[in-house]
C-alpha cells in the first residue's frame, strides 16, 4: 500500500494531477505555438507597440504593451495578461498571441515579464507582477488607458498570479481600492497546499507561510466580476481548483461566470482570449466593455 499525500492521492497520483501533460502528451507543439503566433503579433502591431517597458529596477522588471500611445483624447479599456508557466517558465515573449484580436476589438492589450523560480521566490513573483500592475495603472494616460478599465487575465501559474492581484490590498500600493475591474482567469492554481507536496516544489519550494499567504482560496476582498475557465481535457485536480475558487469568490458576493472550454486542454486554453468565435473571447470583451466580436 502507498501512503496517501493529499486527500486519496498517493505521490504519484498527485504528482500526475499537477502535471497537465498527462492528459496532453507532448507540450512542446503548444509552447511553440505560444512563440510562434507572440511573434506573429509582434510583427503585425509593431507599429503601436512599446516593448520593454521598464516598472522597476530589476533585471526582469519590464512589460510590454501594444495598442495607440501618444496624445490623443480617446482612452481605452486595456488587458493585462499574466503568463503561466509553474512559476519557472515562459515570458512575455510567449504571451503577445491575443494581442492582434484585443487591439482591433479598440481595447489595449499589457503583458509582463516576472522573474522565474527558483530565483525568485513566489511571494517575491507575487509582488514583483502586483508592482508591473501598479506601474501600468499609474501611467494609464501614457498609454491612452481608461484606469478605471483594466482588466487582468492570466493562464496556469499566471491564473494564480492575477487572482492574487484581486485580492490585494491596493490602497498600500497607493492605488484606489479596487482598480481592476474584471479578471479571466485560466486553468488556474488558486490553493497552494496540493501543490506544496507534488514535484514541482522541488523547484518553487513554497513555504507554509506562503500557502497561507498567496493562496487565493484563503484570501477575501475581491471586488470586480471574475471569468473563471478552464479546459475540457483538464486533470480532475484541476477542475477542482477552479471550482472550490469559484465558490469561494461567490460566498463573498462575487459576480462569477464558470465554464469549461470544450475541447481545450491545459495549454491551448488561454489561445481562446484572442478568438473571436469562443466563449471566452466573448467573456473577455464583455469585462472591457466592448461590442461583442
Ligand atoms: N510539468 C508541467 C509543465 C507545466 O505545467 C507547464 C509547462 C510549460 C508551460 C506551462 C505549464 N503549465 C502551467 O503553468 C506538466 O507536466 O505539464
Amino acid at each position: 500500500m502507498t501512503a496517501r499525500v493529499y486527500g486519496d492521492f498517493d505521490q504519484a497520483q498527485l504528482d500526475a494531477q499537477y502535471s497537465p501533460s498527462s492528459l496532453v502528451g507532448d507540450i512542446q507543439p503548444f509552447l511553440d505555438d505560444y512563440a510562434q503566433s507572440s511573434r506573429l503579433a509582434r510583427h503585425e502591431l509593431a507599429p503601436v507597440a512599446r516593448r520593454d517597458l521598464r516598472f522597476g529596477p530589476g533585471p526582469d522588471d519590464l512589460l510590454d504593451v501594444y495598442g495607440p500611445s501618444g496624445p490623443g483624447k480617446d482612452s481605452r479599456p486595456a488587458l493585462f495578461f499574466v503568463h503561466g508557466g509553474y512559476w519557472q517558465q515562459l515570458s512575455k515573449e510567449d504571451s503577445a498571441f491575443p494581442a492582434p484580436a484585443l487591439v482591433e476589438a479598440g481595447a489595449v492589450y499589457a503583458t509582463p515579464d516576472y522573474t522565474l523560480a527558483p530565483r525568485a521566490r513566489l511571494s517575491d513573483i507575487v509582488d514583483q507582477v502586483r508592482r508591473a500592475f501598479a506601474w501600468l495603472w499609474h501611467r494609464a494616460a501614457d498609454h491612452r488607458i481608461d484606469p478605471g478599465r483594466i482588466v487582468v487575465a492570466g493562464s496556469s501559474a499566471g491564473a494564480h498570479l492575477a487572482a492574487m492581484l484581486l485580492a490585494t490590498r491596493w490602497r498600500q500600493w497607493g492605488l484606489p481600492a479596487a482598480p481592476i475591474a474584471g479578471a479571466l482567469l485560466f486553468g488556474g492554481i488558486y490553493d497552494l497546499a496540493p501543490v506544496r507536496q507534488t514535484y514541482v516544489n522541488d523547484v518553487v519550494r513554497i513555504d507554509a507561510g506562503e500557502v497561507r499567504d498567496c493562496s487565493p482560496l484563503f484570501l477575501t476582498g475581491v471586488r470586480c466580476p471574475v471569468v473563471i475557465a478552464w479546459g475540457e481535457r483538464e486533470t480532475d485536480e484541476f477542475k477542482r481548483q477552479s471550482s472550490v475558487y469559484a465558490a469561494h469568490l461567490r460566498r463573498q458576493g462575487c459576480h462569477v461566470t464558470a465554464f469549461e472550454q470544450p475541447g481545450r486542454n491545459h495549454f491551448d486554453s488561454p489561445m481562446d482570449l484572442g478568438t473571436p468565435s469562443t466563449r471566452a473571447h466573448a467573456e473577455t470583451r464583455r469585462l472591457l466593455g466592448l461590442p461583442s466580436a
